[in-house]
């Protein structure tokens, strides 16, 4: 039972047959709930039906055999409890409104999609309150490469919502002995952390192509942290979720591992591939490369210091040299450690102040 009264989700539904969703898919099953996948491939569903595999996407992993996948929506989502959303960001607003027909008010929505949606700059959360009935929605997010969840390496993640029995719905369907679900309640501040450490993880893989050591990786994912929690302030949200697991605790899952797909992105136009051949290769969705257009984009127009993000922007789409990412970083005024200590325009101040003292006193 939970705070409204209402037992754990027993029947769940899973939109996306990517290697998240079918992680998250077989956890629920694990639990006892009746769990539903559906996906666009009809052969991959009997896969997952009849051999308890999912091949293309988490080769070497053994489903839970109760799970079920279809390519049929309504038999997916009739009477499920529970609906997570693993679409990459791209079509989310599409696979929504296709399922729209079979969503309720009642019904907990939890998306697991770590994106912005282009033409709106929408979270995905935000389309799923625009489109669907549900008076319960969360995200789910932090540092889950869905690889090694799937086998089961001990992992910890975060529900945010706003709504208690979101939360607890989420955690009594998914934590166990190797999943751990943490809850919070700021539903976009953890949601726009996890699309915004995909950018990041695009630069240090570049770095790390580049030959750069600890020093430089150390470097890029503490300004990072410093970029995304500016950004998130000057959007409203308070920088305070930066502080946990959906945002530094992805930032450095994301910017240290080879299994990140966009970490994997960057080091392949490091090493000289050109964008479209690495995205073309990897085969699966990499979000930071479209994430780090519309955030220098939405920078820019609002006049928010992003050094890191414009330099990958310009490296990844004007023709600028993987070498020259960091230079705007480097090369700009001295400025603060800790901004919420020490203000940018402080620590600019005091140079302003020393070179003028300096001048004073050479005439
Ligand atoms: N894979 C991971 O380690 C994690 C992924 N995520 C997020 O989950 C989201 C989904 O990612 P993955 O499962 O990893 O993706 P994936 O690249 O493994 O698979 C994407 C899935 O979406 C499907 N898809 C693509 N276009 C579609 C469309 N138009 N209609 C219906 N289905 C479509 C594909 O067929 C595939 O089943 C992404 O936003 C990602 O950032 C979040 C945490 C971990
Ligand atoms: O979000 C992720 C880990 O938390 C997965 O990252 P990638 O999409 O870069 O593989």
């Amino acid at each position: 039972m939970n705070e409204e009264g209402r037992p754990a989700p027993g029947r769940i539904a899973v939109l996306g047959g990517g290697s998240f969703g079918t992680a998250l898919a077989s956890i629920a099953a694990t639990k006892g709930a009746r769990v539903r996948q559906w996906m666009r491939d009809a052969a991959l569903a009997d896969e997952i039906t009849a051999r308890h595999h999912n091949s293309r996407y988490l080769p070497d992993i053994e489903l839970h055999e109760s799970l079920r996948a279809s390519t049929c929506m309504q038999w997916v989502l009739e009477d499920a409890e529970l609906v997570l959303i693993a679409i990459p960001s791209g079509h989310f607003r599409t696979v929504v409104r296709q399922a729209r027909p079979w969503l309720k008010a009642d019904q907990v929505l939890l998306s697991t999609t770590k994106g912005i949606e282009e033409s709106t700059f929408s979270l995905m959360s935000e389309i799923l309150v625009e489109e669907t009935p549900s008076r319960h929605i969360g995200v789910l997010s932090g540092p889950n490469l869905a690889s090694e969840l799937a086998a089961r390496h001990v992992t910890a993640t975060v529900v945010a919502s706003d709504d208690g029995y979101t939360r607890a719905a989420a955690q009594a369907s998914l934590s166990c002995d190797y999943f751990r679900v943490y809850a919070s309640n700021d539903r976009y501040g953890a949601e726009l952390g996890g699309a915004l450490k995909n950018i990041y993880a695009i630069g240090v893989g570049m770095a790390a192509a580049m030959g750069m050591g600890a020093n430089t990786k150390s470097m890029l994912i503490t300004r990072a942290l410093a970029e995304m929690s500016r950004f998130a302030v000057n959007l409203g949200a308070s920088p305070l979720t930066f502080l946990g697991l959906a945002g530094v605790g992805d930032l450095i899952v994301t910017c240290s591992s080879e299994l990140s797909r966009n970490y994997r992105i960057g080091f392949a136009v490091g090493q000289g591939v050109a964008l479209e051949d690495a995205v073309a290769s990897l085969g699966q969705v990499a979000e930071g490369v479209n994430t780090v257009r519309l955030v220098h984009e939405r920078a820019e127009r609002e006049g928010i210091y992003m050094p890191l993000a414009s330099g990958l922007y310009h490296v990844l789409f004007n023709g600028v040299p993987p070498s020259e990412m960091g230079l705007s970083l480097m090369r700009s005024e001295h400025s603060s450690d800790v901004e919420f200590t020490l203000s940018r325009q402080d620590a600019q101040r005091d140079h302003h102040t020393l070179s003028k003292t300096n001048q004073e006193s050479r005439s």
